[in-house]
Order: C-alpha cells, then structure tokens, then sequence
C-alpha cells in the first residue's frame, strides 16, 4: 500500500502524520511499526493520525500509535504538531481547536509565533488510577505530595527509586535526580516502563530541579525508549514538583530537544497548559508491506 504522510517534530520528540479525514488507512500494528521503524520505515516515536470529529462538540479525532504499534491515550508533544498539522495545512482556520484523544478532550491553541499551547486537561495523581498498585507499600510525604518506593529488580547493587505516580491521560512515574545527564535513564527505564506495579506500563521521569520555575527532563518513553522530549512527562514533571513542594506553578522544563513551559495552579481540578514548538520536518510517499 502506498501513503502519504507528514513529518514533524516538537523539541525533536518526532511524528509521522498521516491525514484520515477521508477515510482510514486501516494500518495493523505490524505497519506503524514499519512506519515508525527508522532503518526501514521513515522513523518516528510516535505516529499520529488525523480523524474527522467523532461527536459534536470537538473539531477533529486524534489517535497516537507509539513506535512499539501500541495505540495510546495522549501525547503532549504530538497534540502541538497535530493543531499545526490541521491549521497549516487548512484542514480548519480556527486557531484554538478542541481535540478527542482516547483520554478526553484537549485544547490547543497556534500563536502567531508557530509556538503552540496545549490546554492537557487536569492530572490524576490517585494512584490507583494511573493505574499504580501500591498494595504493602509505605508512602513518604514530601510537600503536600507523596512519594512512593519502587524497588527494581535486577539491579546490582539492588536499587529502590522514589516515584510519584501521574497521569496525564497516559502514566509517568516522576523521580528526582541530582544529574539528569548521569542519571541511569537507559538501564532504569525499561525496567520501570515494565514494573508489575504498572499494569500498563509507564513513562520513566527523571527529573533534575534546577530552581523553582526550572528543571530539566529526560523522560524514557513507553513503546518508545528515551526520545528528546516528551510533553506529558513535562506536565507530569512538573505537577509532582509542584507537589512536592519543589516547584512554582510556571517551570521552564530543559530537555535534550528543546524548551517547554508548563503551568499548573495546583488544584486537583486546575488544568495543565503546556507551551512549546511545533515544526514541519518533511513530506512523503512510502510502500508499506500489506502483509505485514
Ligand atoms: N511523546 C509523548 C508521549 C507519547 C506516548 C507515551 N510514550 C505513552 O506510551 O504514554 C508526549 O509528548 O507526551
């Protein structure tokens, strides 16, 4: 099968987009892995597609595919290049677009910057629903925020991380480190992406405080390894710090490609609104296998 499709990236976390406004493309999680396969396909963390509104009340569908084939709920850093995606290329002119992911309505807004802000919704730092099984586990309280023991299996020495669990529509574990650049994110990531205490999985935040409104991140990505950034593991970041007492409500987040900002008031209800780039890389034609 042959399709067009779009590459962008935002602070170099990076999408293939393919439009289905008029019609699916009907790919199998075999052919997003394809796509998304950078020897092979054309290379991404995620790949995002473009749907017609599902209900009233929302102008278009979005629906992410990690580079793993897995569908997933949200994704910070593709909700800024899908609003570029449908504005540049006139698929609507409004400029704030109210969008369905599989974990709820999110709102982008295009300034005239090319610099976009995502409205994410409020976090969810219940536990439970994240999902994170916390059954004989002892919390610390550090702010107003807890913080809970993850102990990893298979590390020598034998090693228990600090972990907030967040959702943002889709699951972080946030730990404090003293360098994110000496971090162990590629030995401790996988493991914690794949922690039985995560039924689903989890993104792996590792988070340096570099003051009350500045961090910087590097986030190991579920279905996806470590990418340059991701913006729900900004958000999630940010909302533990602030719980923790450690952060403002407007932090500047550092990652290895590029700068986001995000804010949050700090209510269960208060809304998470992330602000970053969103960039057209190239456009293309590539075969797919159909027998994949
Ligand atoms: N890069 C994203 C997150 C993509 C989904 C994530 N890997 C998951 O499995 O939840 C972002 O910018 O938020």
């Amino acid at each position: 099968m042959q399709i067009r499709f779009t590459k962008m990236q935002g602070a170099g976390n990076d999408f293939v987009v393919l439009d289905e406004t008029q019609g699916r493309l009907g790919l199998s999680a075999a052919q997003y892995r394809y796509l998304a396969d950078r020897h092979f396909g054309v290379g991404a963390d995620q790949i995002l597609s473009v749907r017609p509104a599902p209900a009233a009340g929302v102008d278009f569908e979005y629906v992410i595919h990690n580079a793993d084939g897995g569908e997933v709920e949200q994704c910070g850093n593709g909700a800024r290049c899908f609003a570029r995606y449908v504005h540049d290329k006139g698929l609507t002119d409004k400029s704030v677009i109210r969008v369905q992911t599989l974990s709820g309505v999110i709102a982008p807004e295009i300034h005239g910057s090319g610099r976009v802000t995502v409205d994410m919704g409020a976090p969810q730092l219940n536990p439970a629903l994240v999902p994170f099984d916390t059954a004989g586990l002892q919390p610390q309280l550090l702010g107003s925020a807890q913080k809970w023991p993850l102990a990893l299996d298979g590390v020598v020495p034998p090693a228990t991380v600090w972990i907030a669990p967040v959702s943002m529509g889709n699951p972080h574990a946030v730990q404090l480190v003293d360098d994110v650049e000496a971090a162990p994110v590629l030995a401790w990531g996988p493991l914690i992406e794949n922690h039985a205490r995560f039924p689903q999985r989890v993104n792996a935040g590792f988070m340096q405080i570099v003051g009350r409104g500045e961090v910087k991140l590097r986030v190991y990505e579920r279905g996806a390894g470590e990418t340059l950034a991701c913006g729900t593991g900004a958000c999630a970041a940010v909302v533990a710090g602030i719980g923790w007492g450690l952060l403002d409500g407007k932090v500047d987040v550092h990652t290895h490609g590029g700068l986001l900002t995000i804010e949050w008031a700090g209510g269960a209800q208060d809304r998470v609104r992330m602000t970053g780039p969103a960039e057209f890389v190239f456009e293309g034609q590539i075969e797919i296998p159909d027998t994949l």
